[in-house]
């Protein structure tokens, strides 16, 4: 498993260096702050791939907030989506939060439809959503995000918490598989 890994990592093409995703934060948690900077927010990470982006962002939101997870995946470590498992929901109530929903990439879009509505149905007053990448799919989205880091090709990507099969999450930098093994 290690050396299709380290192929990979070998084979990948960069397509953000860090320097370049990190200054796409700083922007991030500006047009953030000047939305929610005043709504008591209640951060919800999309664990596992939203846990890079929402540790980087959250100490540039200056601004009253709490925190919480919730782990809807679609994708399980392999590199191709099927139906959504629910392994974790937040333990704080959502009733009457505005919740800000922060994840990594948003692709076909149905992991976040997905999670909107689960807090929609759990009584938020408001749900707003930041994705670090928005994947240029070339046909529409069942939802959008209303922050956006970064726009990326359609390729499958690994870095700053996105996986190649449960690795590569560490990787410092946005990056495009050249073959998926
Ligand atoms: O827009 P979509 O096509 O629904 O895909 C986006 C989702 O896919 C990834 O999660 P994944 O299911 O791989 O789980 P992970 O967070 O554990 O990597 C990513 O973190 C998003 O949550
Ligand atoms: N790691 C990873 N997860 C995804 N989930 C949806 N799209 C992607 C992608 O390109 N890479």
């Amino acid at each position: 498993m290690l050396d299709e890994i380290k192929q990979i990592e070998q084979n990948a093409i960069c397509l953000y260096t860090e320097q370049e995703v990190e200054a796409a934060l700083d922007d991030l948690a500006t047009v953030i702050t000047s939305k929610l900077h005043d709504q008591n927010p209640l951060v919800l990470c999309v664990i596992n791939g939203g846990i890079v982006t929402t540790g980087k962002l959250l100490p540039r939101l200056k601004f009253p907030l709490t925190l919480d997870s919730i782990y809807a995946s679609r994708y399980c470590n392999s590199t191709a989506g099927t139906d959504i498992q629910w392994l974790y929901l937040p333990t704080t109530p959502l009733t009457g939060r505005n919740v800000l929903i922060i994840d990594d990439i948003l692709d076909e879009g149905h992991t976040l439809q997905a999670i909107a509505a689960y807090c929609r149905q759990q009584g938020a007053n408001t749900v707003y959503s930041a994705v670090l990448l928005d994947k240029n799919i070339g046909h529409s989205k069942p939802i959008q995000a209303d922050f956006i880091g970064l726009e990326v090709a359609n390729l499958y990507l690994f870095g700053y918490g996105m996986d190649y099969k449960a690795y590569l999450r560490n990787a410092a930098g946005i990056y495009a598989c050249k073959e998926i093994l």
